[in-house]
């Protein structure tokens, strides 16, 4: 099986802290996979890894092929910006930039005209249902408004991976549900696949496949790979 996402025997420690202790997961064209466990367990570690943010001192990480581990960083980086969307809890959108040019970002620092970027990123913000709020700057968005800018800004390179680490962890119910809605349609149809850390079961519940971490280690009995 031709895998988009192959993490084989990942080990990553902070100071004295081993974080992930050889974890190994497969992740399939257009699979949505959720990282499920308790706080400190490495699921965010294990996303970071994933999305090439973070490099582990031990084992790979293939990605569409490459090895993703044994890149330098800048062309890391190159390849992240075009092929791998991040969602993080708050959002993480730049304060100054207003909504349109937050998703539009990623295009232009990967060289696309700006009007074609903002063409390209209203677009993102109608398809997610904002866009109402395009010219306003993130201090003016609600918490539900900002994640979706963000799925927006995730989405707008047409990535072939989406990595989100509890996208609506920081939400009430009725937002993060929209905003979870919002996720998983998006990356369905742009045939994407999803890793998603979540700590809430309607996200687990919705995903094709649950791992759950423990102590830096996948609970026992999990296949790797979608069966
Ligand atoms: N930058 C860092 N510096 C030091 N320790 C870190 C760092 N990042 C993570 N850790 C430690 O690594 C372990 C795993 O952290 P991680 O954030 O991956 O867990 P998590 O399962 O995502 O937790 P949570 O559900 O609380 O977000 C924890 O013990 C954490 O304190």
């Amino acid at each position: 099986m031709n895998h988009l996402l192959e993490l084989r025997g990942l080990h990553k420690s902070f100071a004295r802290t081993e974080a992930l202790r050889g974890v190994s997961l497969d992740v399939q064209p257009g699979e949505v996979v959720a990282v499920t466990g308790p706080s400190g367990s490495g699921k965010s570690t294990l996303l970071h890894c994933a999305a090439g943010v973070l490099v582990p001192e031990a084992g790979s990480v293939t990605f569409a092929g490459q090895r993703l581990d044994e890149l330098d960083e800048a062309t890391r980086t190159r390849l992240r910006r075009r092929e791998i969307g991040l969602v993080l809890q708050f959002g993480q959108l730049v304060p100054d930039l207003t909504a349109v040019q937050n998703v539009a970002l990623p295009l232009l620092l990967d060289g696309t005209d700006r009007r074609t970027a903002r063409t390209a990123a209203l677009a993102w913000l109608e398809r997610l249902g904002v866009a109402e709020v395009a010219d306003q700057v993130p201090a003016e968005l609600s918490g539900g408004e900002s994640q979706r800018v963000a799925v927006a800004r995730a989405l707008v390179t047409g990535p072939r991976l989406v990595c989100a680490d509890e996208p609506t962890g920081a939400l009430d119910t009725v937002a993060g549900e929209v905003v979870l809605t919002e996720l998983l349609a998006a990356v369905r149809d742009a045939d994407a696949s999803l890793l998603v850390v979540t700590h809430d079961n309607r996200v687990a519940a919705r995903a094709d496949r649950e791992v759950v971490l423990r102590d830096g280690s996948l609970a026992a009995g999990q296949p790797v790979t979608a069966s």
